[in-house]
């Protein structure tokens, strides 16, 4: 690890960091999620060791539904943190500096939702957003700027890039810990074989991954989007979008060439499904092998059963396992086997083992599975696909400057 960590800062200063509370908003309300749980950490030994704490972070972008104020935030972090945690309503106007310069050691202040800076959101280069009046104005007023936004670490906005040029910057333990686990596929060697859990919706970006980690990886699970249009380019009769369905055939006018040159060059890297899972006329699971289906007439929603015990082998015989996307509507019972059935794989091993993406990673808890058998469950999505592929995070090169 090149950066500074809390392990470098001196106790009892000025501290602004930077987080990613960005969450599900459902009608107005705020919903708790493990970004919270996760950054309290942070928080709590900043506060601990005596810092005065000035939190920014975002939520939704504008025009968004869930482009709202961070008020709730400040109420479900305190929760975590176990201690008061303040809020203004503000940025960098003197509300904010007030409340900035009234904190004393171990005092917790959330700031108001960055992205209503008018200066945060075009994307542009450190230099040009170190010049902001945002950032000159609020480093001021600190000693040291923590990130622990890795999930956000992929934008070039001011509160991410800004303050590495001007303020003494430090990792934050969640930026330590998702930094570490998720940019592994492209820094460490492991000794025996590296398999790759593919699925979800956004085939697109994992399509991405698997024509850039053909080298590093030994097998491809495919299931979710991406492992139906595999097998439509093998010539079965699945991976169409069936009735007002929106999630195949745009993905495969984009991604058709790719998926055909990953068949014939990397074919026997790639495993799919033998049989697929949907709702039948009772409304309960039905499966079917793969070879059976003879029209393009029926959602898939899951995996089948025969496929987890073909891919079961294969995860206990990895050294490293990683994840990124469902296998199946895991959110509905009936489709969640091939989801559990892999996670539970994983946790019957002791492989090194990385599940990412949002609502991947929310199977574990509600199906009774613990983070604990995992080596690290990510709380990042857009950044954990660019950091498997090896494209470096600007937020996180400038912490290591
Ligand atoms: N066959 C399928 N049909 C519909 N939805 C699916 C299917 N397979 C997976 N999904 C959905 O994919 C979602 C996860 O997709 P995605 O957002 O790409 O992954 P993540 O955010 O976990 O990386 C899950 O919520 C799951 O319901
Ligand atoms: O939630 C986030 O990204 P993610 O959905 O890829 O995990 C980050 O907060 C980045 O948000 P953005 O994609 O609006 O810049």
């Amino acid at each position: 690890m090149t950066f500074k960590t809390l392990d470098d800062l001196e106790p009892g200063q000025r501290v602004l960091v930077r987080l990613d509370l960005n969450s599900p908003v459902e009608d107005g309300e705020v919903q708790d999620n493990r970004r919270f749980d996760r950054h309290a950490t942070t928080v709590k030994e900043l506060a601990e060791n005596d810092h005065s704490v000035v939190l920014m972070a975002h939520q939704g972008r504008p025009g968004g539904d869930d482009f709202v104020s961070l008020e709730q935030h400040a109420d479900i972090l305190a929760g975590h943190v176990e201690r008061d945690v303040k809020f203004v309503a503000d940025t960098y106007g003197e509300d904010a500096l007030d409340a900035i310069r009234s904190l004393e050691g171990g005092d917790v202040l959330l700031l108001e939702n960055t992205r209503m800076v008018d200066e945060e959101l075009p994307e542009e280069d450190p230099e040009v957003k170190a010049d902001t009046e945002f950032v000159k104005t609020l480093a001021e007023e600190f000693d040291a700027y923590v990130n622990d936004a890795y999930s956000a670490a992929h934008r070039k906005h001011a509160s991410l890039v800004g303050f590495p040029l001007v303020l003494p910057s430090y990792a934050g333990r969640v930026m330590e810990s998702e930094y570490e686990a998720n940019s592994s596929i492209a820094t460490r060697e492991f000794d025996g074989d590296v398999t790759m859990v593919v699925g979800g919706t956004k085939a697109t970006d994992v399509i991405g991954v698997m024509n850039a980690l053909d080298e590093k990886v030994d097998q491809f699970l495919l299931g979710g989007i991406a492992g139906e249009l595999f097998l439509r380019a093998a010539g079965h009769e699945v991976g169409y979008d069936v009735d007002d369905m929106d999630l195949f055939d745009d993905q495969w006018e984009a991604n058709e060439e790719t998926i055909r040159n990953l068949i014939d060059e990397k074919g026997d890297q790639i495993t799919l499904a033998t049989d697929l899972a949907f709702e039948d006329e009772n409304d309960e699971r039905a499966e079917v092998p793969v070879a059976n289906i003879t029209e393009k007439d029926t959602a898939y929603l899951d995996v089948g059963s025969d496929t987890v015990a073909t891919y079961t082998p294969y995860i206990h015989d990895s050294e490293a396992v990683f994840v990124k996307g469902a296998l199946g509507l895991f959110e509905d019972e009936r489709f969640a086997v091939g989801t559990t059935g892999v996670l539970e794989a994983i946790a019957e091993t002791d492989c090194f083992s990385v599940v990412g993406g949002g609502d991947t990673s929310r199977a574990i808890e509600m199906y009774g599975m613990s983070e604990d058998d995992f080596s690290h469950v990510s709380i990042a999505g857009g950044a954990y696909i660019r950091a498997l592929t090896g494209e470096s995070l600007p937020a996180v090169e400038l912490l290591q400057e």
